[in-house]
């Protein structure tokens, strides 16, 4: 990260409260499109916090993915500052965001994005070869309860399956932020309640803030905070006082 700008963070611990990890401020993110300006975002100010499960809650077309690859260094803000730790991702040159992604972000998105030719076992390796400190990529499939697959191609293993193998690459390579994407969005019932759980253990086990994207508000039950985004802007955010398991989720 040493290509980044800093900045101080002297001022983020208010009252003692643990300091956030991200910490966004007047996002906004406007796309030309001939003579119409649309404005996927609009005057986005957030706090994420180490260890938070969050699910993005809105209608298609309110900023959510926009939203989520700006978190992750997959694009850019308009206006606005994005800072995580004390580094300041509006500053940083496209090095700079690629090391970020690669070393601090997990993505999951809805379809899975394995690469065919390899085994589950090399899909998750081939992130590890390039992290700094990286789990074993067979301590990853375990995780997700994929260790008996290990040597079976994407097309060998069901959709929820290749999901699981999806997030253990996310989190093999110990990210500070896990981005998921509509990532039951293609999944039956009982296989999306499946990936949640694994979801709800690794963000449990392994601590990395946890955002997920989706259209449906029965999830929202498992997680810390609800945020709800309308047209580009935060419209509401709820915390709940316990989080719902998976299992106990029904829509
Ligand atoms: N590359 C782009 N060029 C032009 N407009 C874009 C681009 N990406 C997103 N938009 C527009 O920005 C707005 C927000 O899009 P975004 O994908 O963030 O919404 P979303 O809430 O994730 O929607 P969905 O749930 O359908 O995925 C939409 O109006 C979309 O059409």
């Amino acid at each position: 990260m040493k290509a980044l700008a800093t900045k101080s963070a002297g001022s983020d611990v208010a009252n003692g409260r643990e300091a956030a990890l991200f910490r966004l401020r007047h996002v906004g993110k406007s796309y030309r499109m001939g003579e119409i300006e649309i404005h996927a975002l609009a005057g986005v100010d957030l706090d994420l916090f180490g260890r938070e499960f969050v699910v993005l809650l809105g209608a298609s077309g309110s900023g959510k993915s926009t939203l989520l690859n700006i978190l992750g260094g997959l694009d850019r803000p308009s206006t606005g500052t994005v800072v995580y730790r004390d580094h300041d991702l509006t500053q940083a040159d496209d090095e700079g965001l690629t090391r970020y992604r690669r070393e601090h972000v997990g993505f999951v998105f809805q379809f899975y994005n394995l690469i065919p030719s390899l085994t589950a076992l090399e899909n998750v390796a081939l992130v590890t070869e390039i992290a700094i400190q990286p789990m074993d990529p067979l301590q990853a499939l375990e995780m997700v309860g994929l260790a008996p697959r290990k040597n079976h191609f994407p097309a060998q293993l069901s959709g929820g399956e290749q999901q699981r193998v999806a997030i253990a690459r996310a989190i093999a390579k110990r990210p500070d932020i896990l981005l998921c994407d509509e990532p039951t969005g293609a999944l039956d019932y009982k296989t999306g309640k499946l990936v949640l759980e694994v979801l709800e253990l690794v963000n449990r086990e392994l601590g990395a803030i946890t955002v997920v994207i989706t259209h449906n508000a029965a999830i929202s039950a498992m997680a810390d905070r609800v945020i709800h985004i309308s047209s580009g802007a935060i419209t509401g955010i709820e915390r709940n006082a316990a989080r719902a398991r998976p299992s106990e989720l029904s829509w």
